[in-house]
């Protein structure tokens, strides 16, 4: 059958016809892994020339349709159909060669290959003498028509790179084209780790994409992103596809509605309600490596403070900085007077145990609580562990399953379980929402400023805006530095991108 939404295209209205055959269509999609029904019959299609967003809460089946879309994962029952053919054996092979591209929430680079390299991965056409040249003109041309101002050059080793720089390879790498034709592009939480400027970028390049006749699904826990950018949107809740419509046909307010977070709604429209705290006892005093002047970051029992600015400019290596002077008690010119977690935003290098289970990842960080004797106790582990999956709504039947068997946004509630649920008075969040559903950011949020309440310090790198207005106050980096201290009563996005791009300190 041929969509016949209306589609938008860049402000322009048509309605996709016959003209418009669906690029990929899936009719019955059903997935199963162990007890959990992860897909229960989904139909889902994407026309040429059509942005799809696709949203719902953490575990409610996007990666996993992703996956079949890809050719990834095959479908226990139902039907694949690329632009109106059956395709009886699927796979990704075959999505490559029909033009399918797919960049997964979990970024796929080989770190220690070089980007030029990384790209060669995906491209076998480029071979013989002079592949390397090739492979870096390809995938530098890609990066400057995207990301003008990037920065990454094709020799950088991709685990040099930060993971805003690599989730932009890992996205730059997939809209490039050799021998096989390039039609569809699924796009996994593709800003995730990016700065609103540089996830500006790609969302214009999107457009541009999908304006020339090609299509795009765009995944996104921010919603303004999807309404703002796709032509349809499907929300998707336990499993299965609840609504399929045109995205302007959805707000903020039914979009969250649909995806089943009523509660989260009356948040939303509730005014985040801080108050300046007592100033309690200096907690930590740090001074960037590369600060010149006199500006520091000073934060005191009961604060939030925010680290703002474009990505990878200082502000994760200085959370790093704090955390190894707090372990290493060694005189760094940082003072910390308490014990410190860290929440990792680069859960794949520095925050899952990948063989242990749920329950052993969350109690981790409590180890001397959990003890019984020598041992640690079964029991106290499992207790902390439902304690959390309850009140952060960790998605699982069994919190001692291992700890991949969790979708995306479920793994990093884990390493919040573990920070929290530790004893530290000091807990560093180095962008730490990534993939997290809007109604358990908001769970976060309130726990957070709750928790500052009881006297715990909060130092919080985020690259969503939106998230400041949780703290007290915050400071900008630029280039490795701290260029302005901000109050919660100056905290607007243009004066943050203003104190990012300016020279002024
Ligand atoms: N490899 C796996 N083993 C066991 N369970 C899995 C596996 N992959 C996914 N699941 C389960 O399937 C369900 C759907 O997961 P999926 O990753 O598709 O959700 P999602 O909507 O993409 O979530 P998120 O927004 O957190 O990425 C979840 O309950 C998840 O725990």
């Amino acid at each position: 059958m041929p969509n016949a939404d209306i589609v938008r295209l860049d402000g322009a209205e048509k309605h996709s016809g016959a003209a418009n055959m669906d690029i990929i269509r899936l009719d019955g999609a059903e997935k199963h892994f162990g007890a959990v029904r992860a897909l229960a019959g989904v139909d889902f299609h994407v026309g040429s020339g059509e942005c799809v967003g696709l949203v719902g809460h953490n575990g409610a089946g996007k990666s996993t349709l992703m996956h079949m879309v890809a050719g990834t994962l095959i479908p226990e029952s139902g039907q694949i159909a690329v632009r109106s053919r059956v395709e009886d054996n699927y796979s990704v092979p075959r999505a490559q060669q029909l033009g399918i591209r797919c960049v997964f929430q979990e970024l796929s680079l080989c770190p220690n290959l070089s980007v030029a390299e990384n790209t060669r991965i995906n491209h076998p056409a480029l071979r013989g003498l002079g592949w390397r040249r090739k492979a870096a003109d390809l995938i530098t041309a890609k990066l400057d028509e995207i990301f003008p101002d990037h920065s990454i050059s094709a020799a950088d080793i991709a685990s040099d790179l930060s993971i805003g720089k690599r989730q932009m390879v890992e996205v730059a790498r997939a809209f490039t084209v050799t021998q096989d034709p390039l039609e569809l592009v699924i796009l996994d939480e593709p800003t995730s780790s990016l700065d609103a400027h540089t996830a500006g970028q790609l969302l214009a390049f999107v457009r541009r994409f999908v304006a020339g006749g090609k299509s795009c699904i765009l995944i996104s826990h921010v919603l303004g992103e999807v309404l703002g950018n796709a032509d349809r949107i499907v929300v998707m809740r336990d499993g299965k596809v609840v609504a399929s419509d045109a995205a302007k046909a959805f707000d903020r307010d039914r979009l969250v509605t649909t995806m089943g977070g009523a509660e989260a709604r009356e948040k939303i429209a509730a005014e985040i309600a801080i108050q300046k705290p007592e100033t309690g006892p200096l907690r930590v005093r740090a001074r960037p490596a590369r600060q010149q002047d006199g500006n520091e970051l000073v934060a005191h029992a009961g604060e939030i403070i925010g680290l703002a600015g474009l990505a990878g400019h200082g502000q994760t290596d200085l959370l790093l900085a704090i955390f190894a002077a707090a372990a290493a008690r060694a005189k760094t010119g940082i003072e910390v007077t308490a014990p410190v977690a860290l929440v990792a935003g680069d859960r794949q290098s520095d925050g899952i145990f990948p063989q242990w289970s749920i329950a052993q990842n969350i109690g981790i960080r409590s180890l001397a609580r959990l003890r019984n004797g020598l041992l640690i106790s079964p029991q106290r582990e499992a207790e902390l562990a439902d304690f959390w999956q309850k009140k952060i709504g960790i998605r699982t039947p069994d919190m001692n399953n291992n700890i991949f068997s969790l979708s995306g946004g479920n793994q990093q509630k884990v390493l919040f379980a573990r920070a929290l649920g530790s004893d530290a008075k000091i807990v560093l969040m180095d962008d730490p929402m990534r993939g997290v559903d809007i109604g358990t950011k908001l769970e976060v949020y309130d726990l957070v400023r709750e928790e500052a309440g009881r006297g715990r310090t909060f130092l919080w790198y985020t690259t969503e805006t939106e998230e400041l207005d949780n703290c007290h106050h915050i400071y900008v980096f630029k280039n490795g530095r701290i260029v302005a201290k901000l109050g919660r009563d100056e905290l607007t996005e243009e004066k943050i991108i203003q104190s990012s791009f300016g020279d002024a300190a």
